[in-house]
């Protein structure tokens, strides 16, 4: 632990997410999580988490992949889509995100673990149906990485 004299701010924590994407069936899908505790237990969420201590942000994004849907992506398939930082984003507190974007071909098996009771390859569409509870501002997250990797921005779609 780095001692900062007392004269730096400690204001939030440094998380990173992941978005995944695949085709399945030929239908643009993402990689999600179940959320099995709080905030947001049992809601829908990309892999993520906090970054440990002295860990680079792409090292955590492969970290969490791994962890929360038992998948191994290298860190030079991911690419930084940019950060998230809006107030409230997070009900813990002030959270500041770092969200990676990246494609694996052929819908590779996933299997939920750590902080995720399940994992799987969901539609793009299906995700921004309203009737589908999503975590944090993950569903802003995939309209953006889809916007970046593919140059439209999905709708969300009301019932
Ligand atoms: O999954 P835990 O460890 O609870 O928290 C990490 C999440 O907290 C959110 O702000 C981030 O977007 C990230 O997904």
């Amino acid at each position: 632990m780095v001692d900062n004299g007392g004269s730096w701010p400690v204001t939030g924590r440094f998380a990173v997410d992941a978005v995944l994407f695949t085709k399945l069936g030929g239908v643009l899908s993402v990689l999600v999580v179940k959320r099995a505790k709080e905030p947001f237990r049992t809601a829908v969420a990309l892999p993520g988490g906090f970054v440990e201590p002295g860990e680079r942000a792409a090292d955590a994004a492969v970290r969490e992949l791994a962890e929360e849907a038992g998948i191994v992506v290298r860190r030079d398939r991911l690419r930084r889509l940019g950060c998230y930082r809006r107030p409230g984003r997070d009900p813990r507190g002030q959270v500041v995100s770092v969200a990676y974007h990246g494609y694996v071909s052929g819908a590779p098996p996933v299997v939920g673990g750590s902080d995720a009771c399940a994992a799987r390859w969901l539609a793009v569409a299906e995700l921004q149906s309203a009737d589908i509870r999503v975590a944090f501002d993950h569903r802003d997250i995939v309209s953006d990485a889809v916007f970046r990797r593919f140059g439209w921005r999905p709708s969300v779609l009301r019932s």
